[in-house]
């Protein structure tokens, strides 16, 4: 193990990490705070302060991924397509099956300009989730309770909301509607068995609604749908906790970009053309794992140094104060301020082991874990 390895898989390096993330992005949440009076007054000057700022929070993860563990992101496309990312608005329809897969899709957002207004169709939870979740408020992040009833009339608004958004996005969508295990792949099959719908061996049955309203009210502001399909090589599992220990991995991204107008209008015909893309999506999976790639060339965007640049300014801020703080600390020789800093350090180290489970598949809700008729957790 070379001396940089040895560093990365050092505890201390990772809480120094999670320490910078947390506290940089509660500094940033308050100053988005700040940003809302803006509203008000101008509300495309707020959203496009507030673009910049999400961005130095969610780039912090995508520098991590780029920089520290070294994680290499492949993209098949086809060139006619390339030429399209990042200048236009799309809906990107992804596979969930990883617990980084986020993560590889904000690198991609990054790599083409459009990381701090990429949006997603999220579980209400994540809301609540400090950082993040607070960040994604004023992003006008579509926030869902996977309750169909409820969602209808909120998800339509939040997206007609988005058609006069100044800047380029993407809106992610991961159709499957929870994270792939073996229990709720088996129950997923139930159901298509019960729909006479194919059998998907990669995918879980996509959950259609949420596309056709997204489709449907992002119509006249969205170009076309990217239909994304994720891989790791080697058949890796690829956690958060790896990417701290800065292991490396390789992701593969395969995007075919399909123009909206192309896809169907009503309600039910809308849903089978769904059900079509996660069947031909299941066929790119069964070629990846004969022939470890995917098919088409090979077109690789490559890393730009913003994410690097806005990380190295956070932890340079704060190693220069932690120092500072801990050097004054040992020289007042106050127990109190002593047991006050560690009490802090163990909060904030608890904070962000809860954080971190966020994004582990064991830890997952249980929706789509129940038979049919379906109940939500
Ligand atoms: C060039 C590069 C290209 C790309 C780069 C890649 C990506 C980058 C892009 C952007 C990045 C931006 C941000 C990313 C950052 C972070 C993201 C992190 C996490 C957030 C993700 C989530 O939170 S996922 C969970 C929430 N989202 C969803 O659930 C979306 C999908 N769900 C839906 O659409 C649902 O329809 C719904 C939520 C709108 C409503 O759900 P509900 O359950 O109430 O209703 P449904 O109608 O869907 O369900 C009932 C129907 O389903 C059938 N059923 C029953 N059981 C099952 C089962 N087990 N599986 C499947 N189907 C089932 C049932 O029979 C009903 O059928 P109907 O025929 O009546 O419809
Ligand atoms: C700079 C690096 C610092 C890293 C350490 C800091 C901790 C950061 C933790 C970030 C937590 C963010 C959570 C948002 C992403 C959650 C992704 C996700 O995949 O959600 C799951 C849902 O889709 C479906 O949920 P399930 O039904 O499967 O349950």
């Amino acid at each position: 193990m070379g001396l940089l390895q040895l560093l990365k898989s050092q505890v201390l390096c990772h809480l120094f990490i999670c320490f910078v993330f947390l506290v940089s992005g509660i500094i940033v949440n308050m100053l988005q705070l700040c940003t809302l009076p803006l509203w008000l007054v101008n509300k495309q000057l707020f959203r496009r302060v507030n673009i910049r700022l999400a961005y130095c929070i969610s780039s912090q993860m995508v520098a991590v991924l780029e920089w520290w563990s070294g994680t290499e992101c492949t993209l098949y496309t086809d060139p006619k397509s390339y030429s399209h990312y990042g200048k236009e608005n799309a809906i990107v329809v992804l596979n969930h099956n990883f617990e980084i897969d986020f993560m590889c899709g904000w690198t991609f957002c990054d790599r083409f300009g459009v990381l701090g207004s990429s949006k997603v169709l999220a579980k209400k939870e994540l809301a609540y989730v400090p950082v993040i979740g607070w960040m994604w408020y004023f992003l006008e992040i579509v926030f869902c309770k996977r309750k169909w009833e409820e969602d209808r009339k909120t998800v339509a608004q939040s997206l007609q909301n988005l058609q006069d958004y100044p800047e380029n996005f993407w809106f992610l969508l991961y159709c499957e509607g929870t994270r792939f295990t073996p229990k709720k792949h088996e129950i997923s099959m139930q159901v298509a068995e019960s729909k006479g719908l194919p059998k998907l061996k990669y995918h879980l049955l996509p959950r259609t609604k949420g596309f056709w309203v997204t489709v449907n009210n992002l119509r006249g502001k969205v170009a076309a749908v990217y239909d994304s399909t994720l891989n790791f090589r080697d058949n890796e599992a690829p956690t958060l906790h790896g990417v701290l220990n800065g292991k490396k991995y390789h992701a593969d991204l395969y995007v075919r970009r399909i123009p909206l107008e192309s896809i169907p209008e009503g309600e039910a015909e809308c849903a089978a053309w769904l059900h079509k893309l996660y069947q031909e999506k299941d066929s790119f999976q069964e070629h990846y794992a004969q022939t470890g790639r995917f098919p088409g060339p090979i077109t690789n965007p490559p890393r730009r140094p913003w994410a690097l640049i806005n990380w190295l300014f956070w932890c340079g801020l704060f190693f220069y104060h932690l120092v500072l703080l801990f050097v004054q600390l040992l020289s007042s020789g106050s127990m109190l301020t002593i047991t006050a800093s560690l009490a802090f350090c163990v909060a904030v180290s608890v904070g962000v082991r809860w954080m971190i489970g966020q994004t582990e598949i064991d830890r997952g809700s249980t929706y789509g874990n129940k038979g049919v008729p379906l109940n939500n957790n």
